[in-house]
């Protein structure tokens, strides 16, 4: 029975994080294990050290509690997350970036191949990183008149192959390669009929309703039984990361060092504050 009153558990008051801050909270319900990890870094949920530091510790909490399901959203229903925060891009200072990117490459690890069943209640624009998040969990509930996409390719940047693998591994090889050497943000509409997301909803209560709703499912099936098997699908797609952590490493230092790239990421955070 899920029950909608949800008990803030011990990890969920833990700060994980160096900022005197909680960027991401985690509130499991104690009647269904379900947990649901909230984004809260205002005002657009972009993705830096800190954020992705707390979620990841989060991701393995919740592995190690074995968490019933997970439900990932953001605090503010108009932008789910705006993909990683160009300005850890701008701070080109190696030791930082390094942590910064190793920290992403961790969290997706660990959603990607997380033993417990994942909805992204994506209650808001969904950009490039955004989506990314959303495209690790297995399956997208996204609310009605926002957008989804990799759009790296308007930045001037190149999508590394997990994002890739990712968008691939749910709409296919060929819409794949349209959204991405396009930079296509899909509309909420638009992402349903190509199998981007699973479900539109009217608001957040009904997007959350939504993700509870699918995670029952699983009510019936044995928990070790339905890991292996989304191991076995997962396993390969996560492997070719964990093998090549290094050298994913590497090109992107070299890629977002360069002098081509920075150039080209100015002109994008200008363009974002012109858009106001
Ligand atoms: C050879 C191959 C090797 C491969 C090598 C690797 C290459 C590197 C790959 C790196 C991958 C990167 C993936 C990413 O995630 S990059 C980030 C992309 N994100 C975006 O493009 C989103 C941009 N934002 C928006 O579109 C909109 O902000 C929004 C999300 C739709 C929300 O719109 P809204 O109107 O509500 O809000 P504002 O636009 O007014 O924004 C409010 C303030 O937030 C700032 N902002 C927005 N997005 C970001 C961001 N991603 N990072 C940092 N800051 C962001 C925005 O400038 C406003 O700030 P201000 O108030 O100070 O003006």
């Amino acid at each position: 029975m899920f029950l909608r009153r949800s008990v803030t558990l011990a990890m969920s008051l833990k700060n994980y994080s160096s900022e005197a801050k909680n960027l991401v909270a985690v509130a499991v319900n104690n009647q269904t294990g379900v947990a649901t990890v909230t984004l809260q870094r205002p005002p657009v949920n972009s993705l830096n050290l800190e954020l992705l530091n707390e979620l990841s510790s989060a991701l393995t909490e919740l592995e190690e509690k074995k968490a019933r399901g997970i439900i990932l959203k953001s605090s503010s229903d108009s932008v789910f997350s705006a993909g990683l925060d160009i300005h850890e891009f701008s701070n080109t200072e190696e030791g930082r970036l390094k942590k910064f990117w190793t920290a992403l490459q961790d969290v997706w690890i660990k959603l990607y191949g997380h033993s417990a069943p994942t909805v992204a209640c994506i209650n808001g624009h969904a950009p490039a990183g955004g989506c990314l998040l959303a495209l690790s969990c297995e399956y997208r509930v996204m609310l009605k008149q926002k957008t989804i996409g990799l759009n790296e390719t308007k930045l001037g940047i190149v999508a590394p192959l997990w994002f890739i693998a990712s968008m691939e591994n749910v709409i296919g090889r060929r819409l794949t390669e349209l959204s991405l050497t396009t930079g296509k943000m899909y509309t909420t509409e638009e992402a349903l009929k190509i199998g981007l997301i699973d479900e539109i909803a009217e608001d957040t209560n009904d997007a959350v309703s939504k993700s509870e709703n699918f995670l029952k499912l699983f009510q019936n099936i044995s928990p070790f039984a339905r890991s292996q098997t989304k191991k076995f699908i997962r396993g390969n797609t996560v492997q070719s990361l964990v093998k090549t952590r290094e050298a994913d490493l590497k090109a992107f230092i070299d890629d977002i060092t360069s002098e081509k790239v920075q150039k080209g990421l100015k002109v994008y955070m200008e363009s974002l504050k012109k858009g106001k």
